[in-house]
């Protein structure tokens, strides 16, 4: 024998009960079944929605009423005909209008007791049972309707009772033992020894199934609902949560008390008691094998994964009672949890540290205050006496459940969990494991919840993990990059099992936003016009507010505001990168603020791109420094563009040309004036400089410009480009004469003891700077260790392509430290 119970949605309308039909049929192959029911589809919120409005007095509650009936009405016309819908209609009218004297009673005296409600509540199931009975029978599967109330034996507690086990062992078995047509049952109802109806609390109609099933040693209890099964997490808050083909009851029981609503709580016990499995299955796809809760195997236990699935609390606050007095003194705890229970409130939650200084404990947020004055009355001696010192409720908390079987016995779930909310910039308020480790239960802010749920879910390996992008700049370093990212996706997907998802990109016109990722493809279309603020201020606002886990924002815009925020995004724990040198050659203080931000942030902070574009230079000086060794000098050629002009200018050309050719290359800076003055590369040695640990600032640097002094200023690019020309005879002739000497002009410098200086220079055709083609940059390290023949990095310093790749590899570096 099976035991089938229905919930709210699969009984919905006519179509879906008649799938149920099909259902029950096909169960009815395995041998002998029973069904139980939850109310229609919203029926019970109306009933209760009912209830309230009676209440506050008046008729208007008759308004619901007439809702409650038409809903019903319409299945009954929908799925019955003849003589069985006349008798059904006829039960509906004598229940409603019993219905309508309860709601009546509580109108006129305007007082709405746990009793009332738990009989008004009842008539949902009552309702839903009657009909599907009688439609079952009429399509020739035999079925008779079963009032739980006559089976189902609780005690007082109306809304929320307590089932008397034995007591209803005995009626299940008279009233359902032998049965010779399928019992439809009312679930959720139950009756206390005084004949007062009562209620198993909200879902219960599945505690309604397993209780059934398991005094009748059911083969299997089929929960039917409208998902696919138990899922690893809430899969509207854990988009790739998926539905586990297996679980222990233990596990099950765990996920469903810290709030996986899939289940009632306490509805695994019995079944986990009488070793009977529960499956939960989808009946709106019931080819879908469903979740199998059941006893596992130690083996299979062992071999799977530590964690299992995530659940979470929304709706709570934590209970703080602290003070110095509690210390040694027994009997604070006890008359704690007496004066909750005694006002039957429910704790979720309990941590209290070895100091015995304070004790925090979740509850229901609707019991708040409740529990707040009980406690105010219960400790107000020693609140008088400080010897407790304060009492506080925090308000916007969530709770969250780590569960897993395997977790018990396997070091480093723990630390792993919290070094994945620390990464996350999730701070932890408190935190709770039991001693059968196999719940790992902490509380946050409820801001932080689907954060944590997802960067958690993806931690533990239940999901692909997932790295969010957020780039600034559409230009052409940002082009190459979404390419490289689009390119590079499926191996990284498959390799590495990691998702670079791009969420968003904006310039100063447009903006595109997509949590799910914008598509690579076509991302030219997914940008919209901005709305509002086109400052970089709104697009961080936007990119904050989504609070997604393993955030990286990406530079690549050449703006001092971008960089400007750079100490905000980094308190805000999204890490960086940045090709963008306006962050690390900016004021002294911005540079300060950037590494204090990065100090006291979670956040990384990586910009290799800042100098000689992807060329290892930052990450080659940083290893010689950290491992001991002494830069003496840095030494060489770090503009792309100004390395391409001479390199093509020794092959003759003009001027003005070679720079437009390096413009539309895309080896200069957005404005190539950056460029040819040197500021530019004044920036990468300035960085560079600040890396060797020297305080400097952008004056510091002496630099040769190559901009005539009356083509500076605000005038167009092009303009500028065009009048250009005026200079091209004078290089012209700087170069002839250099090669008629056996030599080469080039702009190069050096770096030596903190003090920086680039200029043109007349250097022999020997020198290797010479010997540089297209926009390669050389770097030319001589340190302690690299004395005799120093360390040198070379190779092409601009360009779209290059730049690009070293940006990616920065995230990719990020990512490696967030996942
Ligand atoms: N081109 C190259 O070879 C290299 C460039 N870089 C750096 O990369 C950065 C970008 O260079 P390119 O892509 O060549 O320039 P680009 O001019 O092609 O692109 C710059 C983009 O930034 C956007 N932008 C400017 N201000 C903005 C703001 N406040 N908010 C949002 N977007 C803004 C522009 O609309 C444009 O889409 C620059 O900082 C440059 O120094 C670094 C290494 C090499
Ligand atoms: N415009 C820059 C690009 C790299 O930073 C250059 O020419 O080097
Ligand atoms: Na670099």
């Amino acid at each position: 024998m099976n035991v089938l119970k229905f919930g709210g949605t699969s009984i919905e309308n006519g179509k879906r009960i008649r799938n149920v039909l099909n259902i029950i049929r096909d169960a009815m192959h395995d041998g002998p079944v029973i069904v139980v029911v939850s109310a229609i589809r919203k029926v019970t919120d109306l009933l209760l929605d009912a209830a309230l409005t009676a209440c506050r007095g008046g008729g208007d509650y008759k308004e619901k009423l007439v809702d409650i009936e038409r809903l019903h009405t319409a299945l009954v016309e929908d799925l019955l005909t003849g003589e069985k819908a006349e008798d059904v209609q006829r039960y509906l009218c004598g229940v409603l209008s019993e219905l309508g004297d309860v709601l009546h009673g509580v109108s006129l005296l305007r007082e709405l007791s746990e009793k009332s409600s738990a009989l008004i509540m009842s008539f949902g199931e009552r309702f839903s049972a009657y009909i599907i009975s009688s439609y079952l029978s009429q399509e020739g599967v035999a079925a008779s309707y079963v009032d739980a109330r006559g089976m189902i034996v609780t005690d007082t507690s109306h809304g929320d009772a307590r089932v008397d086990m034995e007591a209803s062992a005995l009626q299940i078995r008279e009233r359902l033992n032998n049965a010779d047509s399928i019992p439809v049952v009312t679930g959720y109802i139950g009756s206390a020894p005084d004949g007062t109806v009562t209620t198993l609390g909200r879902g219960g109609s599945d505690y309604t199934a397993t209780i059934i099933g398991s005094v009748l040693g059911a083969g299997e209890i089929q929960i039917w609902t409208d998902v696919d099964g138990f899922f690893s997490a809430d899969p509207k808050r854990v988009r790739d949560a998926y539905a586990l083909p297996f679980i222990s009851y233990a596990e099950a029981m765990e996920l469903s008390h810290a709030g996986a609503k899939v289940l009632h709580p306490y509805a695994v016990h019995p079944a986990m008691k009488a070793g009977i499995p529960i499956t939960i299955r989808n009946s709106m796809n019931p080819g879908a094998p469903g979740t199998r809760i059941e006893k596992l195997s130690s083996e299979e236990a062992v071999s799977a994964r530590p964690v299992t699935g995530l659940s979470s609390i929304s709706d709570i606050v934590l209970l703080n009672i602290s003070g110095s007095g509690m210390v040694g003194v027994p009997g604070i705890a006890s008359r704690l949890f007496s004066c909750l229970a005694r006002h039957m409130i429910n704790i979720i939650f309990i941590s209290q540290a070895s100091s015995e200084q304070s004790i925090s404990l979740a509850i229901n947020a609707l019991q708040a205050s409740k529990a707040q004055m009980a406690l105010d009355d219960e400790f107000a001696v020693e609140l008088g006496s400080r010897q407790i010192e304060s009492l506080t409720v925090r308000q916007d908390i969530s709770m969250i459940a780590v569960v897993g079987k395997s977790m018990s016995g396997h070091p480093g779930v723990s630390a792993h969990l919290f070094e994945t909310l620390g990464k996350n910039g999730i701070n932890v308020i408190a935190v709770a494991q039991g001693a059968n480790e196999m719940n790992i239960s902490f509380v946050i802010d409820s801001h932080d919840e689907d954060k944590a749920l997802n960067c958690v879910h993806e931690s533990f390996f239940l999901s692909r993990r997932k790295v969010h992008v957020f780039i600034a700049g559409t230009g052409t370093i940002s082009s190459s990059l979404i390419g490289q990212i689009r390119d590079h996706h499926e191996t990284l997907s498959v390799g590495k099992n990691l998702d670079i998802v791009v969420c968003g990109m904006a310039n100063t016109r447009m903006m595109a936003l997509n949590n799910e990722g914008i598509d690579l493809n076509d991302w030219q279309s997914a940008l919209q016009p901005r709305e509002g603020e086109r400052t970089i201020g709104d697009y961080l606002a936007r990119i904050r507010s989504r609070n997604l886990h393993n955030t990286i924002f990406v530079d690549c815009t050449a703006s001092a505001d971008v960089a400007a925020a750079y100490p905000e995004l980094l308190r805000s724990n999204i890490s960086v990168v940045t090709a963008n040198k306006l962050g690390m050659a900016g004021s002294w203080d911005l540079y300060e603020t950037i590494n204090d931000a990065l100090n006291s942030s979670n956040a990384k902070f990586l910009y290799e791109t800042n100098v000689g574009a992807g060329l290892p230079i930052i990450n080659t000086l940083n290893d010689l420094r950290n491992s001991g060794d002494k830069i003496l000098k840095i030494e060489g050629v770090l503009s792309g563009t100004l390395s391409y002009i001479f390199n093509e200018l020794r092959k003759g050309g003009a001027f003005s040309r070679i720079v437009r050719q390096a413009r539309d290359a895309g080896f200069t800076e957005p404005d190539p004036r950056e460029d040819l003055s040197g500021a530019d590369f004044a920036r990468k040695f300035l960085i560079l400089g600040r890396e060797l640990g020297f305080r400097i600032n952008y004056e510091d640097i002496q630099c040769e410009s190559l901009v005539p002094d009356h083509l500076m200023g605000q005038m167009p690019v092009e303009e500028f480009l065009e009048k250009l020309a005026c200079v091209d005879e004078e290089y012209d002739d700087m170069n002839r004469k250099a090669a008629a000497e056996g030599m080469t002009i080039a702009y190069a410098g050096e770096i030596n003891g903190g003090k920086a200086k680039i200029s043109v220079k007349m250097l022999p055709l020997s020198n290797p700077v010479a010997g540089l083609n297209g926009t390669e940059n050389m770097v030319v390290f001589t340190t302690d260790r690299y004395f005799d023949t120093p360390l040198v990095v070379k190779g092409p310093g601009a360009g779209g392509e290059v730049t690009a790749g070293g940006v990616f590899a920065d995230i990719l570096r990020i990512a490696s430290y967030l996942v």
